[in-house]
Parts: structure tokens; C-alpha cells; sequence
């Protein structure tokens, strides 16, 4: 029985990528930043002492850490016995986002540049605002800005509420979000507004990769939270993914947990799961894992160690989420047997000790267990793609145009 676990650590990086001076990101490297502070005791809220993950070690991820930035992490089990492969890789996409990330991963690279909207002030062009608040019979917008999306919140949820107008704002990566109160303004109105910025968006060629619904709750700054009906536009991906080939030529099945099918604009896509938290979205891979049959990717992304702690720059939250993953990683070992793979990786990585709050461009950790495997280092991957192009091996599917496979 042939099947793949994939499980994306959203934003974990390993270390400042080759061309990280590019993007302003020289220097920059979640794990390496995150396990100093542990080893410092400067994250001890919620946790504390050295970053404990002596699972995520014995998969290789200290060795993966030390081959990209040469330094090993700090509080990371330099001794442990090795049982997986490892290594670590580069992106060749041109943006650091979550789709062009999780594309490559893939094996669908994004070699074309995405439309942004760069100016932190009055981002939107103000002929896509009219046209909106036309279209959606808005009373007006705020916001207009690059921002925090909880920043944002406690500066203009009050306002929103009172007033009715969404909140509209963007950041480093293609996007266009959209904030609105589940109560006041209402999920499906905010839902329903999406749609429309979406094929504003597409249909007015701005080439932006996501609109992003961003519902919260709350009564006034503060009390604002966010909640877990989130839902990401995607466009699709611009050729057929790894998961894509294996529906179709193999009448296989691609198991969603999380964000995967919202990322991958629901193409390749057999059967989705949601969940909110990390503890849920770990409890839903597990059972889908279990159940799994022939010719089938089950595929998560444990999106909050970006949303809920690396683009709040929130270090110790960071630390007890990987600590929390590592605890939980037995299980998720238990569930491969026979010839099943799990690969653990990243996107891109979100140092939360980094100026700013947007993402940074890293080495992403490779680490591949299964039974049949040869444990040890598979060096340096000069493409996320790599990961596609194993995927693609291991089930007999045509080769993808992109990456060489790690087994
Ligand atoms: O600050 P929040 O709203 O979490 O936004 C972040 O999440 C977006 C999508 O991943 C990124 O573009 C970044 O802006
Ligand atoms: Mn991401
Ligand atoms: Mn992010």
C-alpha cells in the first residue's frame, strides 16, 4: 500500500536562504533565533529553559539546521541516533508567500512575479476600491494599509462595528484581506464580499495570489479575536501538481487537513478537513492517516505556528508550539507503516525575533521517515521541488517539470 504523509510546519524555517539579501532578510533564521532565546531563558512565558525537541532531532532537524546555516541550534540533541533522511532546501519561487511555497512543494514552482501592493499607506488602487463598494453596496472601507492583521483590529474594530465599513489591508506578500466582525457585519456577507474582490481582482489582471477573509469576534480593542473561519481565495496553480497527477493518473486520493485544499484553490483535491489549533489539526491528520487507503497523499498544514506566533512576532509561543508538535510527533511516527512515507517541512519561515511581521526567506527542513528509508543527510535541495518530484517517484507518476527526487 502506497502513502504519503506531508506535513507542512507553516513558516518554519531553517535559516536565511542564499538570495535572503533579496527580500531583506540576510541573517534571519526562526529556529536558530527561537532556540538562542529558549537557551538565553528569554522564553519562558507558557514554557521554559533550552528548546526541548528530541523527536525533531532524531529526524535529523538539528543536522538539517546545522548544514544550512552552520551552526547548530542550540538545546537541539546533538547526539541523537539519526532515524530519518534529512536535509534542507531552497526555494526558487519568486515570492516567500504560503501559495508559492506550498506550489513549489509540489512541484510547481512560481516563476512569475505576483502582483503586490507595495505602498504601506493607500494601498489599493482607488478605481478597485470604487468598483467594490459598487458591486458590494459597502458604506465606505477602512484601512487601505499594510498592517498587522490583529494591529489592525484594536486600531479600526470599533470603528467597523459602528459604522459597517470592512476593514481592508494588505502586507509584503500578494494579498488582499479583508476584516470584518462576524456579528455586526455577518460570515456570509463577508464571505459573499470576498468573492466579489476576488474576481475584481482577477478580472482587473492585478495578478494578486489571495483574498483573504479574516472574521474576528469581540466587543472593542483589546477583546478582538479572530476565529477559525479564516477562508483563503486562492487562483490556482498554474500547472498540474504532484497531487493533481496522482488523482488523475492514478485515480488516487490528496486528503486536505487545514488550509491545503483553500492554498491549492481546491485543485488536486479529493476530500477536506478542517480544524482549528494546532492540537485539532494534529487529532485530524492522525485519524486521517489511520484510515487512509492505496494511492493516497494526506496532506496538513499547521498554519499557527505562522498566524498565531510568528507573525506576532511572539517568540515563547513559537517555542511551546514546536515543543507541543515534538511531544505529539511519536504519534504521528506510529501511524507509518509498510512502505508509507511522512515528510515534514516548511514553506518559508516567519522569524519572530525579525524586524517587521512579514515572512522571511529561508531554507525549509526536509525530514522524511519511513521504514524502508536510509537514515542520514541528503544535503542541500536547490528546490522545494525536490519534495514533488519524490512524491511523484514514489507512486509511479509521470515526472514533474521541476526538482530531483530525495529518494
Ligand atoms: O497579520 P496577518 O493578518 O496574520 O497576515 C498575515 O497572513 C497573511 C497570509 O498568510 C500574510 O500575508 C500576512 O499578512
Ligand atoms: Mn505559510
Ligand atoms: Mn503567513
Amino acid at each position: 500500500m502506497k502513502r504519503i504523509f506531508i506535513m507542512v510546519l507553516d513558516s518554519f524555517g531553517i535559516g536565511a536562504a542564499g538570495d535572503a539579501a533579496k527580500f531583506g532578510d540576510q541573517g534571519s533564521d526562526t529556529l536558530g533565533h527561537i532556540a538562542q532565546r529558549c537557551q538565553r531563558n528569554e522564553a519562558n512565558q507558557g514554557r521554559s529553559g533550552p528548546l526541548a525537541l528530541p523527536n525533531l532531532s532524531r529526524l535529523g532537524l538539528g543536522k538539517a539546521a546545522e548544514e544550512s546555516t552552520g551552526r547548530f541550534p542550540p538545546g537541539l540533541d546533538e547526539h541523537a541516533e539519526i532515524i530519518g533522511a534529512y536535509a534542507y532546501a531552497s526555494e526558487i519561487s519568486s515570492g516567500k508567500d504560503t501559495p508559492s511555497g506550498h506550489w513549489e512543494i509540489a512541484g510547481v514552482p512560481v516563476l512569475f512575479d505576483w502582483g503586490y501592493f507595495p505602498s504601506p499607506e493607500n494601498s489599493f488602487p482607488a478605481e478597485l476600491l470604487d468598483k467594490l463598494v459598487r458591486e458590494a453596496e459597502l458604506p465606505g472601507y477602512l484601512g487601505n494599509c499594510h498592517s498587522s492583521g490583529t494591529v489592525i483590529l484594536d486600531a479600526l474594530g470599533a470603528e467597523h462595528m459602528r459604522t459597517g465599513k470592512p476593514i481592508f489591508y494588505t502586507s509584503a506578500d500578494s494579498v488582499f484581506q479583508i476584516a470584518c466582525h462576524e456579528e455586526t457585519f455577518g460570515l456570509t456577507r463577508l464571505y459573499a464580499l470576498c468573492d466579489i474582490a476576488r474576481r475584481l481582482l482577477t478580472d482587473g489582471g492585478y495578478n494578486i495570489g489571495r483574498v483573504i477573509a479574516r472574521p474576528f469576534v469581540g466587543d472593542g480593542p483589546g477583546h478582538f479575536a479572530r476565529t477559525g473561519n479564516r477562508h483563503d481565495l486562492a487562483v490556482a496553480p498554474p500547472s498540474a501538481t504532484v497531487l493533481q497527477k496522482l488523482v488523475e493518473e492514478k485515480g488516487g486520493n490528496v486528503v486536505s487537513i487545514g488550509k491545503i485544499a483553500d492554498i491549492y484553490a481546491q485543485v488536486g483535491i479529493t476530500k477536506k478537513i478542517k480544524a482549528t489549533g494546532l492540537e485539532a489539526l494534529i487529532d485530524a491528520a492522525l485519524g486521517e492517516m489511520a484510515a487512509a487507503g492505496d494511492n493516497t497523499i494526506v496532506f496538513t498544514n499547521l498554519v499557527d505556528f505562522d498566524s498565531s506566533y510568528g507573525h506576532r512576532r511572539d517568540v515563547a509561543g513559537y517555542a511551546g508550539a514546536l515543543e507541543l508538535f515534538d511531544r505529539r510527533l511519536p504519534e504521528l511516527l506510529g501511524r507509518v507503516t509498510g512502505e508509507d512515507l511522512l515528510i515534514l517541512t516548511a514553506d518559508h519561515g516567519c522569524d519572530p525575533t525579525w524586524t517587521g511581521t512579514d515572512h522571511t526567506r529561508e531554507h525549509v527542513p526536509v525530514l522524511i521517515f519511513g521504514h524502508g528509508i536510509t537514515p542520514g543527510s541528503y544535503g542541500h535541495r536547490g528546490t522545494f521541488a525536490d519534495i514533488g518530484q519524490t512524491v511523484a517517484r514514489y507512486f509511479g507518476l509521470s515526472p514533474m517539470d521541476y526538482g530531483t527526487a530525495i529518494l
